[in-house]
């Protein structure tokens, strides 16, 4: 949880409307969240609630309407590519840090024999992400662009960091892929095995539908257009059996080191580039990329993808809000279990807000409430509209390139948002055709690679002693977000798919 933590710590956030006697409570409780200097624990007071729920939501959408059009994206990609330098290069070109920061970050990576990761020192948080020289956690971050407030998640490319990149995937509107063009590079990330392949296609099946393609490390290539141009034809035809529109994919050629084509294409460095590309440059595309439509008037749904224990002065979790809306003073149902809490701050890109809206990835420090109760994984949810907790369901999916094929009983991981349980296929109801859905085959004996299939999903216990423990899931046709599963068995996605009814 490094880099969210740490991010905590740094932040200073400021209350838009709030009186600072006020604003020192709140400064006092976020840093109650990093246990340094705490002063003694208090008994906590519960806030009240601003807003009864018809004006929040005319709040809301008041305000949503005079907003900068905000978006989180995932970048995505094969390990090494470029992912961190190219943000940490990106913030440094938009001022989003500083010169002070980027002498240390280079004298820092410099000291420890890593000097070319110096770029992606300030998002790979960690001691071992930086020994190692590797993202293991999703890095967040924000920006903006001319109409786009844009929060980043920078998602791990190492293989063993896979439910990491879910967990980020799963959080996020739109993909910024980036891909390495050095020779022989890109075919390896682009290879069966290669990140380029499994991160699309998980990003694709969690519900994101817009992807910009940053062609990496242009300069080791001495900025050919060939190879630019190869790689976007190879590339083409895998995003739309994958599921992207072509009108919702975005090409960019960039060297990200360089600062070249991030924000601008000019200087020497870029002078080649300029020779035969006219195009847009990185963050012109970002700026095209289309806001998502948020469902506000559905029941609150937040998973929780991090924790920060406080010591006396609360405890914060961290997630993405999925539907809905909350609001401090508001009371919410933890699941699984039967506890509520009450949020006593939301924090939202570095600064406390009075209330949110689905979309936003948010903190949220929380009152009347034991935190042994909360873990990640589980659900914060408006306690009139409670999630159904699931042990067995039905779901249509996709099975990806498997080389062994599923049976009837095959044990599994189920991923859905940040949390992943044992689970078993207990029965293949259909193999389904792939465009219309219809039913090929009943009771099928196997599923094989690339097909579609009904199956019954049943968790099951992770030891001989444990018992299962229900999740909280929703059909996909009640609330998208919150219908989607990601399968996985052995270190390896073999589908995707959508919940259709819980049967207990
Ligand atoms: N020549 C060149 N090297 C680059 C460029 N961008 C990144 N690199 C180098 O590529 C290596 C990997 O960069 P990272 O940013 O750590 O890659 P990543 O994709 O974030 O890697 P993971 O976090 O491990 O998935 C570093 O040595 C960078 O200096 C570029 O535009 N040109």
């Amino acid at each position: 949880m490094g880099n969210i933590a740490q991010r905590a710590k740094k932040a200073t956030p400021t209350i838009k409307g709030v009186s600072s006697a006020v604003l020192d409570q709140r400064q006092l409780d976020l840093s109650g969240l990093n246990l340094l200097n705490n002063p003694p624990p208090k008994a906590e007071e519960a806030p009240k609630v601003t807003y009864a729920r018809d004006k929040l939501l005319e709040e809301v959408r008041k305000s949503m309407e005079a907003q900068e059009k905000g978006l989180s994206l995932v970048v995505i990609g094969h390990v090494d590519a470029g992912k961190s330098t190219l943000m940490g290069r990106l913030l440094y070109e938009l001022g989003r840090m500083d010169e002070r920061t980027r002498t240390a970050n280079e004298r820092n990576s410099t000291k420890v024999g890593k000097s070319s990761f110096s770029w992606a020192w300030g998002l790979d948080g960690t001691a071992e992400e930086r020994e190692r020289g590797i993202t293991m956690d999703i890095a967040l971050q924000s920006f903006s662009t001319r109409h786009r407030l844009i929060t980043v998640l920078d998602a791990p490319g190492h293989k063993e960091f896979i439910p990491n990149m879910i967990s980020g995937a799963s959080q996020a509107d739109c993909a910024l892929l980036v891909v390495d063009a050095s020779t022989g590079e890109f075919e390896t990330g682009f290879e069966r095995g290669g990140q380029t392949r499994e991160h699309l296609i998980l990003t694709r099946s969690l519900g994101v539908a817009q992807v910009i393609v940053a062609v990496n490390k242009l300069d080791q290539v001495q900025w050919e257009r060939d190879r630019y141009e190869d790689i976007c034809i190879l590339l083409r035809p895998f995003l739309v059996q994958s599921g992207f529109h072509p009108s919702k994919t975005k090409f960019v050629p960039v060297a990200a080191m360089l600062g070249v084509n991030l924000v601008t294409c000019g200087g020497d460095d870029a002078k080649q580039l300029r020779e035969w590309y006219k195009g847009p440059t990185l963050v012109d595309l970002l700026d095209q990329l289309e806001p998502p439509s948020r469902d506000i008037s559905a029941p609150m749904r937040m998973p929780i993808s991090n924790i920060f224990k406080g010591q006396g002065s609360g405890t914060s979790v961290s997630g993405r809000l999925l539907s809905g809306v909350v609001q401090v003073g508001e009371r919410v149902r933890i699941l699984p279990g039967d506890e509520t809490a009450v949020i006593k701050t939301i924090g939202v890109e570095e600064e406390y807000v009075p209330w949110a809206a689905a979309g936003s990835n948010l903190t949220l420090s929380l009152v009347s409430i034991d935190p042994v109760q909360l873990a990640v994984g589980s659900m914060l949810c408006s306690p009139a509209d409670p999630v159904p907790l699931a042990s067995s369901f039905t779901a249509r999916i996709l099975i990806f390139d498997i080389q062994v094929p599923i049976i009837a009983g095959a044990m599994v991981e189920l991923f859905h948002h940040s949390r992943d349980v044992p689970a078993t296929f207990s029965k293949l109801i259909a193999t389904l055709d792939r465009t219309s859905g219809k039913v090929l085959k009943s009771n099928p004996r196997v599923l094989t690679k690339t097909s579609s299939a009904e199956v019954q999903i049943t968790l099951r216990s992770s030891g001989p002693s444990a018992t299962t423990r229900p999740i909280p899931l929703e059909p996909y046709a009640a609330n998208k977000a919150m219908g989607r599963v990601l399968i996985r068995r052995e270190g390896e996605t073999i589908a995707a798919g959508v919940v259709m009814e819980i049967l207990g």
